[in-house]
């Protein structure tokens, strides 16, 4: 079994050949482009572990939410959004990215896999007029209120804010300044196969 099929059944994530494909094609994207583009700092199972593990170590939380939309904001290489878009074909994902050189990347890499749910959006986040049922980012900025300001903003009614974080005592800190802005309904700790360190998944709703 490869590295990235075991991840899968680690994170009890049914997928069928296709999508398997779909996620080896996009492994293979980042590497060919990667020396050019400078999308991630890792390669090969590194690669694999700490990135779409990573990614896909949310996507049953993010599935119980049940979104029709949902934007990945700061979405660099495509993560988490272009492994959610695969794993999730019922979901519609648009990549919120404002440099012109990563899009151009995503652009290519969405040509290629051919997903009928993945959109690209070249904008800065402050610029984005659309509303999302769920709103995710990873290792996008730092949570603080001009920021959560901005995220809550491009959130339908009911929406939530997904945030892929890391160590708690981070999470608790960045919960206290935003706390007037957004409310974290639940902290989800993560288990990325393979990887030996602290990961959660923050949901936040506007207050
Ligand atoms: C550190 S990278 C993270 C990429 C990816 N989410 C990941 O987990 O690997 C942050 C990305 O956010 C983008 N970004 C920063 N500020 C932004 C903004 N205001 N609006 C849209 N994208 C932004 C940057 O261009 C960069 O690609």
């Amino acid at each position: 079994m490869s590295l990235l099929t075991d991840g899968l059944k680690k994170l009890h994530l049914e997928y069928t050949e296709e999508q398997l494909a779909l996620l080896e094609r996009y492994i293979g994207e980042i590497e060919l482009w990667n020396p050019r583009y400078g999308l991630v700092n890792a390669k090969g199972d590194d690669l694999i572990t700490r990135h779409i593990l990573d990614s896909l170590s949310g996507a049953s939380a993010v599935l119980s939410r049940s979104p029709e939309t949902l934007a990945d904001v700061g979405s660099g290489a495509g993560l988490p959004g272009i492994p959610l878009a695969i794993m999730l074909p019922g979901v519609k994902v648009t990549l919120i990215e404002r440099s012109g050189k990563r899009v151009r990347f995503l652009r290519n890499a969405a040509a290629v896999l051919n997903l009928k749910n993945l959109n690209i959006m070249e904008m800065d986040l402050k610029n984005v007029k659309d509303r999302y049922d769920l709103v995710t980012f990873r290792a996008f900025k730092p949570v603080e209120p001009g920021i959560m300001t901005l995220l809550m903003n491009i959130l339908t009614p009911d929406g939530q804010l997904a945030a892929y974080k890391g160590r708690m005592e981070n999470i608790n800190d960045e919960i206290r300044q935003v706390g007037s802005i957004a409310e974290a309904k639940e902290i989800l700790p993560l288990s990325v196969p393979g990887l030996r360190e602290e990961r959660h998944l923050v949901f936040y709703c506007k207050n």
